[in-house]
This record gives structure tokens, C-alpha cells and sequence, in this order.
């Protein structure tokens, strides 16, 4: 289908009939419009997301192992899978590099003594990381043909049933949602496939030799978990589904990477671009005494606790609701907070499977205000910025938050009831050690879903922390790593790593 190929086309997507579209609870710190995005798309959310591609910061995945008891989840033992991810991610091509973003690129240097960096994979992965860094992104696509590299793409259209290594072990069940899954008779806790509903409206149970692997993101994994009688025991039976297992971590710690706007109208819209988002900005801008974590102080202070994204379209439906208007042609500055300290809860509405689930983020509603902190520097950096040659003589005016909006106060009270989302939902069944944690859902050192048999997790509801980058590629070679894992076990070999050097 075009419209989810062509990378360009991703915004045709959001709340489209290939969208499972989401909303939030009521959110009293933030902005309760929020509509989280789900791809109804092989490949998930990677067939229809922006495919800005980075590998984690050394420090994410040493704080999953250090701080959030995944020792076997360290920088050392999950990078060497990322080097394995099969999609083609590159910087935006030369000739698709806009100029007003160009002059964004330099101006923003100016302005905040952040480096130019070409590759930011390569500066994190190989060269040492960064606390501060500006640049075109990495993107997953083919510049030749402006079309997608995803999951699906490069993993799957090959050995599908029409592709060129067809696979004669691979089937594929399409428009088919899984309902619940299917236990053992005579072992309640041993999972041995799915029930689903086909694409014509037929009920199926699929059976799994081994094991089944759940892999429907962070919030439809939880989802089938709890319809499965895997969650909290009082809130299961609350709404009159039996508990299987009391999983007092299914559906907590619900986070993502929230992100607020500064926009401005703009003389004109060249129209060379890869996706209209095609640049960010990172910049360390707290103390790291200001973020919670136990260890690794010294470490933490030398990677960014700020990112921008750079919108070349007007952005506006937030901004619009309240009162300012939606310039024809607009940039926007997207800061967002890398570790955001708000976790929220993922709930049941009903007992009834088709009802979407209560998503309360909890947005801004942080202890220590970190999250509002980190969007008020944005918002005064992103001005800073538009003051800034090159860049300021392609704005005509800012738009939002707009003149009026100036004190520390003032801004924080726009930024947060203008927040958006990067689309990052994650940890809802986090990994972990669990005789150390009892809302550990999953275990680090196998993924298995704690206390089952033949259930595993693998997506991003099992990250204990966002990376401080998007996290798709993270994902992935979580994803790698896991299929690894579970070779090794049923057959006895892993595949070969590419070496790494600690
Ligand atoms: C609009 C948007 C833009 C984004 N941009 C970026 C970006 O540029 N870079 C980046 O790194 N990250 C980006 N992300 C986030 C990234 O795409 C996700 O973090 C990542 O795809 C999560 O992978 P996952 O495997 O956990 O879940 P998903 O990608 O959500 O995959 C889950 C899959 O399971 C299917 N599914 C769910 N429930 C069921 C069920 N009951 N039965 C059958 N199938 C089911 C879904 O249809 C989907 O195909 C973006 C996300 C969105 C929505």
C-alpha cells in the first residue's frame, strides 16, 4: 500500500482506519486530548512512525541493568544485537537536506555550543556518546525511493508467502486479533497458544509448539495479559474476570517520551524533505543531581537530558484548541523530555475485550516538577534559536507560545496543557529481577512472563526505562537478542555476534 510505504505519507496515517488510536484519561497536570497512535500495519508502529533511527545511549541500557535489576541487559550484552538490525538506516541523504532546516542546524549550534555531529548512530555507538549534539537524523528508508525500511520490509517481505525466500514455516494471519490466551488443561499457568478472531469474523485457537510470544506493544500486550487473567488480583476481579496469576506489575509503569511546541510561521515551505521531521537537537541542561537514579551519577551527567525534533508542518492541532491560529507555512520546535520521571497506569475498562484501555500517563505529575522543568528550558532554547542566523530570517513571527507567554510560570502552564506525545508508550510489563521486585513482570534473564510457562514478552512493554533517544531501534535489538535467547534454549546455538569491545 503506498500510503504506508512511502515514509513521506506518515502523517496520512495518525487516526487513519490503519490506526488503532488511543486515548488518555484526564490528565489535570497536562493536555487530556492526547491520542496515542497504534499501527494496525504488519511490521507495528515501524509501518507507519517517522523511522528515525537510533541505536541507545550506552547509559540507557547500563541504568536497565544497574539501576532496574537487567543485568543481562547492559550496553555490553544488547549493543552488539543493534548491529545486527537488518533495516537500512542512514542519514538523511544530502540531496533530500532542506535549506531552512540546514540554517536550523547551524543556527542552533550558535545558539546553544552544541556540536554538528553528521551520524549520530556512529557518535553514540563508536565515538563516545554525546551530552550535546545537533543534526540530520538517521533515518531507516531508501533514499532513492523515498520508501520505508521497517520491521516489515526488511524482515518479513521477503520470506512471505510471495517473496523472493519464501518461508514454508511462516504463516501469516492477517486483519486477526488475538483475544486472550489459551492455557493448558491440566497446567493453568502454561500457555500454550491464542484465541483469535480471523479477518472473516471466524473464532480460532492457535496452538504453539513451544511457546508463545507476545509481541503487540506497550499497550496491547498488558491489554491481552490482563483479558488472560495475568494482572493485579483485586482490579481483575473488580470487573469479574478470574485471576490466573496476581501479576501486580501488569499495566504499571507507564511511560513515554512526552514532548510540548514552540511554532512559528515561516516565509515559505521548500519542499525537499524525507518525512517533515527531518533534524533534532540535543542538549544537556539540568544537573544530573535533578534525575532520581541510584548509580552511575557521573555517567548520566554525560548524556542529554533535553531532544528536539524540528517540524517543517504546522503541527497545530493542540496549539489550535487553544486559541492561536495555524499558519500556512510553519516550523515547530518539539522539545521533548528524554527520562521523563511521570509513570503512569494502564488499566481495564471492562471486562469486555473490544473496549480500549484506560491509559493515564500521569503526565507532569512528577514529584519534584522535572518533567515541566525540562520543557520550560526547551521552550526558552527554541526562542534563543529563532533569534539566531541563519535561521531567524526565515521567521516571520512566532506563533505559539506567543508573546504574552514569558515567565517561568506562564511558560510551563502553556507547555504542559500544549504537550503532545512522541508516540513512545512503553514499560507496561517491565523486566526485571523478580525475587528482588514484585512488580516485575517479566523476567530480565529470559523474558519469560514470571510464574508461567511457555509465555514470553518481547516489545517495548517490557523497557524498565525509555531510552533517552526514540526507541525503535531498541526494540529491535531487544528483539534480536530475544530471538537468540530462545534459539539457544530450543536448540542449543545462538547466532555468532559481531564482536564488541567492552
Ligand atoms: C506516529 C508514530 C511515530 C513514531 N516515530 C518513531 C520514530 O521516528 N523513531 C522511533 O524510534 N520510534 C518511533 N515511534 C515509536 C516506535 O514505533 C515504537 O516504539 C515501536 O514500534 C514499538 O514496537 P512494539 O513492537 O513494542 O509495538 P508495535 O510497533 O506497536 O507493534 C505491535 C503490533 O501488534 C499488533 N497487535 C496489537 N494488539 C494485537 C492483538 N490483540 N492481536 C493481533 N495483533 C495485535 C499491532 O497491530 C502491531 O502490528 C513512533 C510511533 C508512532 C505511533
Amino acid at each position: 500500500m503506498d500510503v504506508v510505504l512511502d515514509l513521506s505519507r506518515w502523517l496520512e496515517l495518525l487516526g487513519s482506519e490503519l490506526d488503532y488510536d488511543y486515548p488518555t484519561t484526564e490528565q489535570p497536570m497536562g493536555n487530556s486530548h492526547i491520542r496515542h497512535s497504534r499501527a494496525r500495519v504488519l511490521g507495528g508502529c515501524s509501518s507507519h512512525n517517522t523511522l528515525i533511527s537510533f541505536r541507545p545511549f550506552n547509559e540507557d541500557l547500563d541504568l536497565w541493568a544497574r539501576e532496574f535489576g537487567c543485568p543481562s541487559w547492559s550496553a555490553h550484552r544488547l549493543q552488539p544485537y543493534g548491529d545486527r538490525i537488518k533495516l537500512n538506516t542512514l542519514p538523511v541523504a544530502h540531496q533530500q537536506r532542506n535549506h531552512v532546516v540546514k540554517d536550523w542546524v547551524a543556527a542552533s549550534s550558535s545558539a546553544t555550543g552544541a556540536p554538528v555531529i553528521d551520524d549520530f548512530n556512529a557518535q553514540i555507538v563508536h565515538r563516545g556518546g554525546f551530552s550535546s549534539g545537533v543534526g540530520f537524523f538517521n533515518i531507516s528508508y531508501d533514499p532513492h525511493t523515498g520508501q520505508r525500511s521497517s520491521a516489515s520490509t526488511a524482515y518479513l517481505h521477503d520470506i512471505m508467502p510471495h517473496g523472493p525466500h519464501r518461508r514454508n514455516n511462516l504463516h501469516l494471519f492477517l486483519e486477526t486479533w488475538a483475544n486472550r490466551i489459551v492455557f493448558d488443561e491440566q497446567e493453568p499457568l502454561h500457555a500454550r497458544g491464542v484465541a483469535v478472531t480471523t479477518r472473516a469474523g471466524l473464532s480460532k485457537t492457535l496452538t504453539a509448539r513451544r511457546e508463545v510470544i507476545l509481541c503487540a506493544g506497550a499497550i496491547d500486550t498488558p491489554r491481552l495479559m490482563l483479558h488472560s487473567g495475568l494482572g493485579p488480583r483485586a482490579e481483575l476481579e473488580a470487573l469479574g474476570l478470574p485471576c490466573r496469576k496476581d501479576l501486580p506489575g501488569v499495566g504499571e509503569n507507564l511511560i513515554d517520551h512526552p514532548e510540548s511546541i514552540w511554532m512559528a510561521e515561516t516565509r515559505d515551505t521548500p519542499p525537499e524533505t524525507v518525512m517533515s521531521s527531518d533534524a533534532g537537537l540535543f542538549l544537556r541542561v539540568l544537573p544530573s543531581s535533578a534525575e532520581p537514579w541510584t548509580v552511575m551519577k557521573e555517567e548520566i551527567a554525560r548524556i542529554p537530558d533535553l531532544m528536539f525534533h524540528i517540524y517543517q508542518v504546522p503541527f497545530a492541532d493542540n496549539t489550535e484548541r487553544m486559541g492561536y491560529p495555524r499558519p500556512q507555512n510553519a516550523i515547530c520546535m518539539t522539545p521533548n523530555i528524554p527520562r521523563s520521571q511521570c509513570k503512569g497506569k494502564l488499566s481495564l475498562a471492562s471486562a469486555d475485550p473490544a473496549e480500549k484501555p484506560l491509559l493515564n500517563f500521569r503526565y507532569f505529575e512528577d514529584a519534584h516538577g522535572y518533567d515541566a522543568r525540562i520543557l520550560v528550558e526547551g521552550i526558552k532554547i527554541a526562542r534563543r534559536i529563532a533569534q539566531t542566523s541563519p535561521f531567524k530570517e526565515h521567521v516571520v513571527r512566532e506563533i505559539a507560545p506567543g508573546p504574552n507567554v514569558q515567565t517561568d510560570e506562564e511558560i510551563s502552564e502553556y507547555a504542559r496543557r500544549a504537550a503532545h506525545t512522541v508516540y513512545h508508550p512503553a514499560g507496561t510489563c517491565r523486566m526485571g529481577t523478580p525475587a528482588d521486585d514484585a512488580l516485575v513482570v517479566v523476567d530480565e534473564r529470559d523474558l519469560r512472563v514470571v510464574g508461567t510457562r511457555g509465555l514470553v514478552v518481547c516489545d517495548a512493554s517490557l523497557m524498565p526505562l525509555l531510552p533517552t533517544v526514540n526507541p525503535m531501534l531498541t526494540v529491535l535489538a531487544v528483539a534480536e537478542r530475544a530471538a537468540d535467547l530462545l534459539a539457544d534454549e530450543a536448540y542449543g546455538h545462538a547466532r555468532e555476534l559481531p564482536s564488541w569491545s567492552e
